[in-house]
């Protein structure tokens, strides 16, 4: 199986146009290679706003293009050769994917001009990415994880004073890398009892995250009133929005404070919606068809991966994504010898795939460093669009905002931690190529005991309903 490419728009519409306002000829050309043409619901709702310089956070479902609503106007605001926009992205697969999604943006937005010098202008900070000093201090888009960010700029004043430049600090997947607080569930007399006791535990406050503390290290160094912080998230909501204030909160310029009568210096901003009370919606496309198959309690996982293959012959997808939840304690080597022991497809480790070219190169001059990250994700690509159907395997912490077009079948092997984690996993599939939402299948395979705890979410994953998946039990080489 072939997977179509998406349909070559024919330009974007003037709706397009008018929420990202005029984009570069090579930009647009990039645009139309992905088939993009009318903004999504996300890109209207925030695209004005953002190319404004406004702060906010963009809640939409999973799939619904928020990387570009940040992007575009994001990049388009740089204009001085050494202004920069710094995006934190809490994996290394995830950054990956956005330093690709803005290298030829940028080229894009700064071609023909003599800063171009050929470089992308992106830089990546993950582990076992090769960069130097001088390259971040000409980047005009710097992506990273959090702990390599604040290992790197860190008491460097040289580096530091990059960061004084940034124009924007965009925070991808923003409730994974500042995270709501929990809320204490205990009844108020609960509560009452325990603080009479004297029992109450006293907890120690956990130390700032990196991304928190990186968040702090930017707003010091940063002191342009014109600092812009963006969010991004299918599972943003007003939790996480007081967490982002609340790590705006020590701001040293006081940027962030609401002052009576103005506006909220962050909106939420939601499709769909002008009222930030009214509950969530579903936040993946309704196109996604979610079932469930058991294994026993305490399965090896070869024959959890006996079960994964029996899935995979009976949804026959063009290219599955495999995801091991915590719970099940397998580790990503064995589970794929043992799929390709019982599939005829290509079987994978997503993390192999993305980054076993990446580690070779440490030493790599400027130019070949770009080149790199885009042959890891070309390779990619080229893997996914194989005429085989392949199957990638990973961990379930390395979901969050992946993007691959093949993927129409998503297995998530045990129960995810949280009902949101569910959510993207699942978001894996469904996603937008072209015009269109392309359908998906998510199958959770995990003991019967956990299949009520999954039905039992069905509520507050807005209404979805879990139909068993009747498994075809086959041999490989079975037609
Ligand atoms: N206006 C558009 N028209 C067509 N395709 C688009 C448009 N905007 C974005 N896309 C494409 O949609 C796909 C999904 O976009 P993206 O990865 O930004 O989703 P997301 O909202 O960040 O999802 P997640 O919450 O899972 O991270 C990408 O392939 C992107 O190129």
């Amino acid at each position: 199986l072939s997977v179509a490419p998406p349909p070559i728009s024919q330009g974007l519409s003037r709706a397009f146009r008018e929420v990202m306002g005029t984009l570069p000829a090579a930009v647009e050309e990039n645009l139309a290679s992905r088939g993009v043409r009318e903004p999504t619901a996300i890109q209207k709702c925030a695209g004005g706003l953002l190319r404004a310089g406004r702060s906010a956070l963009l809640s939409a479902e999973t799939g619904s293009g928020k990387s570009l609503a940040f992007l575009l106007p994001t990049l388009a605001r740089l204009e001085e050769p050494d202004e920069c926009v710094v995006i934190l992205a809490p994996t290394r697969e995830l950054a990956l994917q956005l330093a690709t999604e803005a290298t030829p943006l940028l080229r894009g937005f700064f071609a023909g001009s003599r800063e171009d010098g050929g470089t992308s202008g992106v830089e990546l900070l993950v582990v076992g990415s090769a960069t130097t000093s001088g390259a971040l201090k000409r980047a005009r888009c710097i992506v990273a994880t959090p702990k390599e960010a604040l290992e790197t700029f860190s008491g460097r004043p040289g580096l530091l004073e990059k960061l004084s430049k940034a124009t924007a600090l965009v925070l991808d997947e923003v409730d994974a890398l500042l995270p709501p607080k929990k809320k204490d569930y205990r009844s108020a007399g609960s509560k009452e009892r325990a603080k009479q006791s004297g029992k109450k535990k006293m907890k120690k406050p956990s130390p700032p995250s990196p991304a928190a503390r990186f968040v702090a290290l930017m707003l010091k160094s940063n002191p342009s009133p014109a600092l812009q912080v963006i969010g991004a998230s299918a599972t943003a909501s007003r939790a996480t929005r007081d967490a982002v204030k609340q790590a705006l909160r020590d701001d040293p310029y006081g940027r962030f404070t609401v002052l009576q009568g103005n506006d909220d210096p962050l909106e939420l901003v939601r499709p769909g919606t002008s009222d930030e009370t009214a509950p969530r919606s579903v936040v993946v496309p309704r196109v996604v068809d979610h079932r469930v198959a058991t294994i026993e309690k305490g399965a090896t996982h070869d024959h959890a991966m006996r079960v994964v293959a029996d899935v995979v012959r009976t949804v026959k997808p063009k290219s599955a994504l495999v995801f091991l939840t915590k719970g099940t304690g397998y580790a990503v080597a064995p589970c794929c010898d043992a799929l390709g022991d019982n599939l005829e497809e290509d079987v994978a480790a997503l993390h192999d795939l993305l980054f076993s070219r990446q580690h070779s190169d440490a030493e790599e001059e400027e130019d070949n460093r770009v080149a790199t990250l885009e042959r890891g994700r070309q390779q990619l690509a080229d893997n996914v669009k194989r005429a085989t159907a392949p199957v990638l395997v990973t961990f379930e912490d390395s979901a969050r905002g992946l993007h691959f077009d093949a993927v129409d079948l998503v297995v998530v092997v045990g129960l995810p931690a949280t009902p949101a984690s569910y959510l993207h996993l699942a978001g894996r599939t469904g996603r937008r190529l072209g015009d269109d939402i392309t359908p998906g299948t998510v199958v959770t395979v995990c003991p019967p005991k956990a299949v009520p705890v999954l039905r039992s979410w069905s509520k507050q994953l807005g209404d979805l309903t879990f139909h068993d998946l009747v498994v075809v039990v086959s041999s490989p080489g079975d037609d």
